[in-house]
């Protein structure tokens, strides 16, 4: 494979229209993604995620800024010569071609003989486990077995960069949970730069170790899973990422853990960080409990409780019963106004 290289995003913008129509898709943003890291970009439809990830692959045009590669400005070159790679959705597989013509197709594109491209392209599927599947073409595969071939096409052009663009959408739920296993395993053997868009704050928080936070065409956090999970750097941040809830307090916004929001039937009056809620719900999900509660503090606010189902067990909710959620001082993450 390729060197590694570090990539940098320096206030990168995509403006899609003209004059009174023009929308701001990127807004400025700058990113360093150093060489090797499986780097997820998450936020909800529309943050600009996927155009984020085609002007680096070069299938989108940047409106102004910089995309460096290794020290190496890419911004404008070809998509073929930027030494990134995109990884389609499986069903982007050519129906008619073998896995092996699949592998094979961009080399032939680039002109390369027809023995060295079958070499390589059979190289690769051993590589994914598939090479005893060369001659199959992408009907006859599962769908796990047509992400690999995916993959090996992505990599047969040998990038320093894989650029994903929600590559597990497409599956079941079940499939879904495996391939990402398979995905993180790749890149740590590969140990090869992955860009990996997705809308899903589990999927990211499973597979990256740099999350890169957006909304409405900014970067709204990026830094290591726990970090941003952790210091969720504002309501937005803590809201999508999901797992706590947002309070209000004396000056601003705090947030706090689900799971580190305890109920009570009572607590003593000077316990400091309090709220009286409603149960509204409480949903069993395996090895905890979730509980909703309505609090009359913030009528348009839903508060969660994540509990032990051990924890649930000795002290059951049901809906309607008058809750105290109650939570350490350590817990209370400032937000900034
Ligand atoms: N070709 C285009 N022409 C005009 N507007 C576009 C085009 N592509 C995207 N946009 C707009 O740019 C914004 C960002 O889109 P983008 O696809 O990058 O977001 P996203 O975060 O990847 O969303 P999703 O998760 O839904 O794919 C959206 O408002 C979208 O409508």
């Amino acid at each position: 494979m390729a060197a590694q290289a570090d990539l940098e995003l320096v206030r990168l913008a995509k403006r899609y229209g003209h004059g009174q129509h023009a929308s701001l898709a990127v807004d400025h943003i700058d990113l360093r993604v150093a060489a090797g890291r499986y780097c997820c970009l998450l936020g909800p439809s529309g943050c600009g995620k996927t155009s984020t990830l085609r002007m680096i692959a070069g299938h989108e045009d940047a409106s102004s800024g910089d995309i460096v590669l290794g020290g190496r400005n890419i911004t404008h070159l070809p998509a073929a010569a930027r030494g990134t790679a995109m990884m389609f959705q499986s069903y982007a597989l050519f129906p008619h071609l073998s896995s092996l013509d699949n592998v094979a197709f961009s080399l032939k594109m680039r002109g390369v003989d027809r023995a060295t491209r079958h070499r390589r392209a059979q190289d690769l599927l051993e590589r994914v486990s598939l090479g005893h599947l060369a001659s199959r073409k992408p009907s006859e595969l599962s769908g796990g077995q047509q992400q690999r071939v995916a993959l090996a096409r992505a990599l047969i052009t040998e990038p320093r960069v894989l650029l994903l663009d929600e590559p597990l959408s497409a599956l079941d739920p079940f499939l879904r949970v495996q391939m990402r296993a398979e995905l993180k395993r790749w890149q740590t053997t590969l140990g090869m730069t992955f860009i990996h868009v997705t809308h899903s704050q589990e999927e990211a928080m499973a597979l990256a170790d740099h999350v890169v936070v957006m909304n409405a065409g900014r970067i709204e956090q990026d830094g290591p899973p726990r970090e941003v999970f952790n210091a969720p750097r504002s309501e937005f941040v803590a809201r999508f990422i999901g797992g706590h809830n947002v309070l209000p307090a004396a000056d601003g916004k705090i947030a706090v853990r689900t799971d580190k929001t305890r109920l009570a039937r009572e607590v003593p009056e000077d316990t400091p960080h309090r709220l009286d809620a409603t149960v509204t719900g409480a949903e069993y999900q395996g090895t905890h409990v979730l509980v909703t509660l309505h609090c009359d503090a913030m009528p348009d606010n839903e508060l969660r409780a994540v509990l032990s189902e051990s924890l649930y067990a000795e002290l059951p909710w049901r809906s309607g019963d008058r809750a105290v959620a109650h939570w350490r001082a350590a817990d209370v993450h400032a937000l900034p106004a």
